[in-house]
């Protein structure tokens, strides 16, 4: 945030206030080589009542082994707390939730807060998004940023590639390969894997990830603050899209200063349609252990 002078004020809330205070004295020391001036601080909840935007990131990790989804129970304990809270002090503007399960956990947020559903937003498979992006354009030696593809789903084992709607230079992925020997599907099949299991590969090797994720939370950020009208796959409440109903997933959705303007239904192939209907039974099922109907 720092970095790209998103923000005017930040504001770090965190249990550990002794972490929460270093991290504000050590970014402060940053601040003359930021490309503008940003007030940050650290405080309590009751800081949050004027604030445009809370990013939830508090919470447990993934141990090494461990899948996003067996954090469940921990996290949406400490969601109660801190949602309630929030809530306290009058705030009154929007939530985004990268804490994972985090598609379970933008639904307990929407539900803790009652806020309406498109102020909560969850970072659903911006990540993944960009991983797969990252890597289709390593493979056929094209800037990421000139590759349109995405992954929806929940953001974990069940994610799927929207392969129907992947392109680079307005030419369908499915197209190149077929035109170009050297490319085939099995590499690409290959990419999604490990698109799905980065967190695991990065976690085995540092504990952690948070580089990509601090990158993708900016992007969300800046989509928000600046009413950009950006698609990104995002955490996003479904009433019916896709057909299916009282879940957040990961989805392409239009995202402005209002949070999410629309989801927007891509067009799924059979099997695409078949995977994301399987994410979100499994989705379901967690959710009803925690908000039983
Ligand atoms: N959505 C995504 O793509 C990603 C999600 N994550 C998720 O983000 C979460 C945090 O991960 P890390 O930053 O690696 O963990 P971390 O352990 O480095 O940070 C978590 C922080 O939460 C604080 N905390 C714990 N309980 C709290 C409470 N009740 N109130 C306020 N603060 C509290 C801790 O003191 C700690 O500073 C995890 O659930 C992780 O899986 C991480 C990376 C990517
Ligand atoms: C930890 C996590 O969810 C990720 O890096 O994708």
């Amino acid at each position: 945030m720092l970095n790209q002078g998103v923000a005017e004020e930040l504001v770090l809330i965190d249990l550990n206030k002794e972490k929460s205070e270093g991290d504000a004295m050590d970014l402060n020391h940053g601040m003359p080589f930021a490309p503008a001036p940003t007030k940050i601080w650290y405080g309590g909840y009751e800081e949050c009542k004027y604030a445009d935007i809370v990013v939830i990131c508090a919470g447990a990790n993934q141990k090494p082994g461990e899948t996003r989804l067996d954090l469940v129970e921990k996290n949406a304990k400490i969601f109660k707390g801190i949602v309630s809270e929030v809530m306290g002090s009058g705030f009154d503007g929007i939530f985004i939730v990268a804490t994972n399960p985090v598609d379970i956990l933008t639904y307990a947020v929407w539900k803790f807060s009652g806020l309406p559903k498109e102020r909560v937003i969850g970072s659903g498979t911006i990540l993944d998004t960009a991983r797969f992006r990252f890597l289709l354009g390593d493979y056929f030696n094209i800037d990421t940023r000139n590759v349109h593809a995405y992954i929806i789903g929940e953001h974990g084992d069940t994610e799927l590639p929207v392969w129907s709607h992947a392109d680079i230079g307005g030419k369908p992925i499915k197209t190149i390969i077929n035109e170009i020997e050297e490319y085939n599907q099995a590499d690409l099949d290959q990419i999604f894997i490990n698109v799905r299991d980065a967190a695991y590969h990065i976690i085995e090797r540092k504990g952690a990830t948070y580089y990509g994720i601090a990158m993708g939370l900016v992007r969300l950020t800046k989509a928000i603050l600046q009413n950009e009208n950006s698609i990104l796959t995002v955490s996003a409440y479904l009433d019916g899209e896709y057909a299916h109903k009282d879940i957040y997933i990961g989805v392409p959705a239009i995202v402005n200063r209002d949070g999410i303007r629309e989801v927007l239904e891509f067009e799924l192939s059979e099997d695409e349609k078949e995977k994301f209907s399987h994410s979100v039974n499994v989705l379901q099922k967690i959710k009803e252990s925690v908000f039983p109907s």
